[in-house]
């Protein structure tokens, strides 16, 4: 790894500029890919992470979403292309690895223990303790205060930390799991669709959090398969297709309405057409157009960001 030439002397500055990583990118994918063995399952994908900045990350079952994210979150290695944080080239062996440059991943299978306090579970792995060896133990006072503190910052309001997290929502469960992240000093928040197993308002509450996580200067990695929930807090969009980056634009590029319909996938709706084509009994040519199968769905909150 090559961080310890960080300095931010002149000379260093230009020396990491020569190393090719994007000025001011906080993480940076150029032409990278990634197989496993015979299985290409990413390649040529560029993206680029800036802070205070959503970058969305849309697409289908085995678009290559999940090994996007376990390259930028150390689980795996690129095989091809180059990887960069603070312009720097890099190759994570480990998720501490990329913890340490302040990469955090939030997963959907939220990595919390049900029955313990939210405040407990804000504080795994790395509790506060106070007193010196052989005498130190738990400062619970001062988690809990912490924990409390950290919630309100971000917004969130709970009526009582001492409640197990499992019967916390989904979306409040995400929303403290964000909250953790940024007070371990995350500086890249990777969410892997996060909105995914919530219903409409649930969604919007885990919006409203990665908006003030943006607020607060990080920059946010937000993998879903929903254009809508993207739009809402999105600055730029990428959108994979069997492993290839099939669309990458920056908000003022695209608009909803285009987005939805590359998520919905133009050929694909012509290759069910086809199909239906021969099943007796359907007319295709009454069947809707892709345009009206994909038209922007009325979002609440659009154009927020
Ligand atoms: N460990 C692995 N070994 C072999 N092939 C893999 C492995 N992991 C993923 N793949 C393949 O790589 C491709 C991309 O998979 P990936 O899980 O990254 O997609 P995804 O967009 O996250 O999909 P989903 O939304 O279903 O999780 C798929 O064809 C998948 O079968």
């Amino acid at each position: 790894m090559t961080s310890s030439n960080h300095s931010g002397a002149h000379g260093a500055v230009i020396a990491d500029t020569a190393a090719g990583g994007e000025a001011g990118a906080l993480v940076e994918l150029r032409n990278a890919g990634k197989s496993y063995g015979n299985i290409r399952a990413l390649h040529g994908v560029s993206l680029t992470v800036h802070p205070g900045r959503v970058t969305c990350v849309l697409g289908d079952n085995g678009a290559g979403k999940s090994t996007l994210i376990k390259i930028v979150s150390g689980l795996h290695q690129h095989t091809e292309g180059e990887f960069f944080v603070d312009g720097l080239p890099v190759r994570f062996s480990t998720p501490r690895e990329a913890l340490d440059k302040g990469i955090a991943t939030v997963y959907q299978d939220l990595a919390t223990v049900p029955l313990m306090p939210v405040w407990r579970n804000f504080f795994l792995g790395s509790e506060m303790t106070k007193g010196a060896w052989p005498l130190r133990r738990l400062d619970i006072e001062r988690m809990k205060r912490t924990a409390d503190e950290e919630l309100r910052n971000m917004g969130i309001v709970l009526d009582d930390l001492e409640q197990p997290i499992g019967t916390l929502s989904g979306g409040q469960r995400q929303c403290v799991a964000i909250a953790r992240a940024v007070y371990f000093g995350a500086r890249v928040l990777i969410l892997d669709e996060p909105t995914a197993a919530l219903g409409v308002k649930q969604s919007g509450v885990v919006l409203k959090y990665i908006a003030a996580a943006r607020e607060r200067g990080l920059g946010v990695i937000f993998i879903t398969h929903n254009p809508h929930h993207a739009y809402m807090v999105g600055d730029h969009f990428s959108v994979l297709r069997l492993g290839t980056m099939e669309l990458t634009a920056s908000r003022d590029r695209v608009s909803l309405e285009e987005l939805t319909n590359h998520m919905a996938g133009g050929t694909e709706l012509a290759a069910l057409k086809h199909e239906l084509s021969q099943v007796r009994g359907v007319d295709v040519d009454r069947l809707p157009e892709e345009k009206d199968l994909t038209a922007p769905v009325a979002a609440p909150g659009e154009g927020t960001s």
